[in-house]
């Protein structure tokens, strides 16, 4: 017997940053213009710090413009907003990124509904949502984007498939599920209220975990033969009193299960800076109507 398939996130990442390189490079030479992407981080969570870093540096990698502001814990809400408006009018400026989580004081959702939809580079403003559902050009949040690719590289169609996305948070589970219904998936969304949630994962020819919890999905509530897309970013101490990586499913059980799965890390992380830089380029093309081809 053949082991699984282990989904090369990185790989397929590379591919991504090195198609939209080449994008950059003729709207720059077409046109004398490369896009910007702002990155915002408020505070000095660890783990922030350190997507910010990457994502900047390759946002420059790719031959774009990064504008980091990095804002002490105790910004106010009313600086913060000031910020993403200046950003907002700001033509350098094609798309905008407001790291989360944010502090307590400051409300997130009306940050992040202040940021203008067409440089929206998370998909997170309420109209880039709504488009998304209703299967109108957006920006779509770049995890579940990223999800998509990577299912896609072992299963190009996945029309009619049963899919289950374990979680239901606006910024992962529920644009996963829009984007699996436009594959023609028949979707499922479990939550925290499931019942008897490991037999409703065990239907599913494509399992989208994004729960938040270290290895919360089991190997024996796998579909022999299922896609797994592990979604989970979760920081546990290891053995030997090290940090390390896991992702919300079990790793060792399910790839035993499973016909292909992602890994953490290497999976869907780096697939969702690819996925910002793609829409990057796209707000750029969308608010200047300029494009690598013509
Ligand atoms: N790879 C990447 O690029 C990214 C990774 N992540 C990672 O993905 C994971 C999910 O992130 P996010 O969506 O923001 O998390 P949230 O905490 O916002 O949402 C978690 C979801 O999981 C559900 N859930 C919690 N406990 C259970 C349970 N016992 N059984 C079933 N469902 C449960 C919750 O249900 P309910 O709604 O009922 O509370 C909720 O819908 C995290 O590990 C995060 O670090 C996130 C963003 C990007
Ligand atoms: N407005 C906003 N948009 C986001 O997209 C957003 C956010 N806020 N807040 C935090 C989450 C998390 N997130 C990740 C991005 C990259 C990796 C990533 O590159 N992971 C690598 C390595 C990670 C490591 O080594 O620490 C991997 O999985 O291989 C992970 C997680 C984006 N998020
Ligand atoms: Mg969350």
């Amino acid at each position: 017997m053949t082991g699984p398939r282990i989904i090369d996130g990185k790989a397929v990442a590379a591919e991504v940053r090195a198609e939209m390189a080449k994008k950059v490079a003729a709207i720059k030479s077409k046109h004398g213009q490369v896009p910007g992407l702002a990155v915002v981080l408020v505070g000095e969570d660890p783990a922030s710090k350190v997507y910010v870093r990457n994502k900047g540096a390759q946002t420059v990698e790719v031959g774009m413009n990064s504008i980091e502001h990095k804002l002490s814990a105790e910004t106010s809400q009313d600086e913060l907003l000031a910020l993403v408006d200046t950003l907002n009018k700001d033509p350098q400026v094609n798309g905008i990124l407001v790291q989360l989580p944010l502090p307590k004081h400051i409300d997130a959702e009306l940050v992040l509904n202040t940021i203008d939809p067409i440089k929206d580079v998370d998909g997170f403003h309420p109209v880039n949502v709504g488009r998304l559902w209703i299967g109108e050009r957006a920006l779509v949040p770049c995890t579940p984007t990223g999800s998509v690719i990577l299912a896609k590289s072992v299963a190009p169609n996945l029309s009619g498939m049963d899919a289950v996305v374990v979680g239901r948070s606006n910024i992962v589970g529920k644009p996963m599920a829009a984007l699996l219904l436009r594959e023609n998936c028949t979707v499922t969304i479990a939550h925290s209220r499931t019942r008897d949630i490991e037999n409703v994962v065990k239907k599913a020819d494509l399992v989208v975990a994004a729960v938040g919890i270290p290895e919360f999905v089991r190997g024996d509530w796998i579909k022999p033969g299922a896609i797994v897309i592990d979604v989970g970013i979760n920081r546990i101490e290891g053995p030997d009193g090290k940090g390390r990586l896991v992702g919300d499913v079990n790793f060792a059980e399910a790839s035993k299960v499973a016909g292909a799965i992602t890994p953490v890390p290497g999976g869907v992380g780096p697939m969702t800076i690819a996925c910002l830089l793609k829409n990057t380029v796209e707000a750029f093309e969308m608010q200047t109507g300029l494009s690598a081809d013509a």
